[in-house]
């Protein structure tokens, strides 16, 4: 939304025994944000962790948590998210049945408002809630793994969603195979915010966070600025 891309590691594909250690070394090797995927073995055929795990962490940096619900039913669980430190919460269309009134209870409990779509959902189902909105979150994957490749047919929404949103103040977020390759085509069709995993933790350590995050960076900014 300023010019500039929010770089948003995914702690899935960190190593989860030393997550604290992780998200500090990802945050000094330049993480904007901070990804959390909530999986739950049922709307996603994976299981990751929840609000326990995501308050044991939150004093490690005060850097956003952007958390990413990929369960259902999802709407009885946003005030424990919220306790736990979420900054931003962020739900799926698929999840609830009643998506504004998911949105307004992320609102009301202090929190900014995110709505996922799956690859294969169409972006007019958020037409009637645009004021409700401060992120949409497109995946580029079906949700449930890191190191999925990336579906192309999602750069043509995220031009569509943009347009949508006019000059409304709402994020438009990438998650899935975000690499320096694929980084580029979103941003220049309107992304701001990019969710990586894999292509971030490669390499396990500080140093090799902080030369992923300075490539994929490098790549979307370049394309942003010439996309303008
Ligand atoms: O939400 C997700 C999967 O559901 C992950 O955030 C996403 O896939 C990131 O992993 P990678 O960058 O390895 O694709």
């Amino acid at each position: 939304m300023n010019g500039k891309t929010i770089i948003a590691p995914s702690v899935l594909s960190a190593d989860f025994s030393r997550l604290g250690d992780e998200v500090e070394a990802v945050c000094r090797a330049g993480a904007d944000w901070i990804h959390l995927d909530v999986m739950d073995g049922h709307f996603v055929p994976n299981i990751t962790f929840g609000p326990p795990v995501i308050k044991a962490i939150r004093d490690r940096t005060k850097k956003v948590f952007d958390c990413h619900l990929m369960i259902a039913p999802v709407a009885p669980y946003i005030g424990a998210f919220a306790c736990a430190g979420c900054d931003i919460i962020t739900v799926h269309v698929e999840a609830t049945t009643h998506l504004d009134r998911s949105l307004q209870a992320i609102r009301d409990v202090g929190c900014k408002a995110g709505v996922s779509l799956n690859p294969s959902t169409p972006e007019s189902v958020i037409e009637y809630v645009l004021d409700r909105l401060d992120l949409v979150l497109l995946m580029t994957v079906n949700p449930g793994f890191g190191g999925q490749a990336f579906i192309p047919a999602v750069v043509d929404k995220v031009r569509r969603v943009k347009s949508m949103i006019g000059r409304r103040p709402i994020h438009i977020e990438i998650d899935g195979g975000v690499t320096q390759e694929t980084a580029p085509l979103v941003s220049a069709a309107g992304a701001d915010v990019l969710v990586a995993g894999s292509a971030i933790f490669k390499g396990g350590s500080e140093e090799a966070y902080a030369e992923n995050i300075a490539a994929i960076r490098t790549a979307s900014d370049g394309a942003m600025m010439r996309a303008a």
